[in-house]
């Protein structure tokens, strides 16, 4: 391949050669494994900081599979309700902690740090906050050495990288066997958290996990589940300030749920059926601002792409921001308007924020929960203004707002605010 268009071009990423495939339009392939066209694939770099195996390819196609399994257990009927107490505590307790009483707040922050305990309290039953910032700070080098130039050389972010992840694996192993002694005890945790289900599975010959398999699998969750919804949280704040129309639906829209709940009362798995509009919001938030800008596959045979042969073996990149730019999919498509997702919504394959495919991300549904429960409570209790109308966005490579979006809450009872 030899020529170069908008929608398709070669590059240097994280020290290997990658094409870029921008505008899927539709397109099904690379989403596919149907005509086994295309795998996912890591360069080599972002593998070494997640030590799943030996056969990396293998292992991610196993790993997500077996994670999508688990993490869909938690949604079952008999077991979201705990997903809706543990979510409905945190939020609670970082609004008290961090919102009330406040007049200015920094979002990003606030939005990692709750679904940093969210996760923490869900996957490992860990909800006490030293605990809770052991794992925080590494967890941040961690993903800012994952999209480093991978240079090993003390002090690059890369190196620190791979210091924070031996650290966190070597933390996760031991909050693993401690865990193991707890039940031996009869002292663990009586839920069902990540930790517990990943005890009960088997490899392929029957025995139970390896300490450091369950691990690994741990922190790759973590990784997945918490910037992204942090991301996506931080951004409906932001437009939420900017279109006060939509605050206006929104706010209607939970104060319907709240009215109809005696105090005390939990939101369950029904009230977040209701929370249509909202999500539409959410929707149009993550077309607009896709948290996650793509990821990487490897062709598995020759293809063609827009008149460019792929040959196989090539690295590629989907791109996400550029699909959802596409005006033959979306009208207008910088304009704000969540009645795109209303009836059956965008094409397939032209929407495609959580991915596509067998690797659609296990827990998307699981973040739609993190990101409604934190909307329903932050927007029945305040109103809210950008302080910089204008900040910048930053990639790193999630979108995030330069200064961390400062805003200017507006609360129902404005006695004692700072
Ligand atoms: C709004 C929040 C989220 C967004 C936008 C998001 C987006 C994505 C995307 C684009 C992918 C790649 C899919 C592909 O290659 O086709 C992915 C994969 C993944 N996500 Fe998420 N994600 C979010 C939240 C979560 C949460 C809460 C979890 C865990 C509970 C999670 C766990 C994972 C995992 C484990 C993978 C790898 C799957 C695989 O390789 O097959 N994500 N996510």
């Amino acid at each position: 391949m030899n020529k170069y268009s908008k929608h398709i071009f070669r590059t240097s990423l994280l020290g290997q050669s990658v094409v870029v495939l921008c505008g899927l339009d539709g397109n099904k392939f690379l989403f596919s494994n149907e005509n086994k066209l295309a795998v996912p694939w890591l360069p080599r770099s972002i593998h070494k900081m997640f030590p799943y195996s030996n056969n990396d390819k293998i292992s991610l196609v196993d790993e997500a599979k077996k994670l999508r399994k688990i993490l869909s257990q938690f949604l079952v009927p008999d077991v979201r309700q705990r997903c809706f107490c543990i979510m409905e505590r945190v939020v609670k307790q970082n609004l008290a902690t961090n919102w009330d009483n406040k007049r200015k707040v920094t979002v990003l922050p606030l939005a990692m740090k709750y679904t940093l305990c969210l996760i923490c309290d869900l996957f490992l039953s860990i909800d006490d906050p030293a605990g809770i910032e052991e794992l925080g700070a590494p967890l941040e080098q961690l993903r800012a050495g994952l999209f480093s130039l991978p240079i090993d050389l003390p002090g690059t972010s890369y190196s620190l990288g791979l210091k924070a992840s031996k650290f966190l694996m070597n933390k996760l192993v031991l909050i693993v066997k401690q865990r193991k002694i707890d039940l031996e005890q009869n002292k663990a945790p009586t839920t069902l958290d990540l930790l517990s289900y990943l005890l009960l599975e088997v490899d392929d010959d029957g025995n139970l996990l390896d300490e450091s398999v369950i691990a690994s699998r741990i922190l790759g969750t973590f990784i997945g589940a918490h910037e992204a919804s942090a991301t996506v949280i931080t951004f409906t704040i932001k437009y939420l300030a900017e279109l006060p129309g939509v605050y206006s639906e929104v706010q209607k829209e939970m104060m319907e749920i709240k009215n109809s709940k005696v105090p005390g009362d939990l939101l369950n798995w029904d009230d977040t059926q209701k929370m249509k509009y909202s999500w539409n919001v959410v929707c149009e938030v993550m077309r607009l601002v896709p948290p996650i800008q793509g990821t990487f596959r490897e062709a598995i045979v020759d293809f063609d792409y827009k008149g460019f042969s792929v040959p196989k073996g090539w690295k590629l990149f989907w791109s996400t921001s550029s699909t959802h730019k596409n005006s033959d999919y979306f009208s207008e498509p910088e304009r704000f308007d969540p009645a795109r997702f209303e009836g059956k919504g965008p094409a397939p394959y032209t929407y495609i924020p959580f991915g596509g495919g067998p690797h659609l991300c296990p827990g998307k549904d699981l973040a739609k929960l993190q990101i409604l429960v934190f909307m329903y409570h932050v927007v029945t209790k305040y109103k809210w203004e950008t302080v910089l109308p204008d900040e910048e966005i930053n990639f790193h490579p999630f979108p995030k707002p330069a200064h961390g979006l400062p805003i200017l809450l507006q609360h129902e009872n404005v006695q004692g605010i700072e």
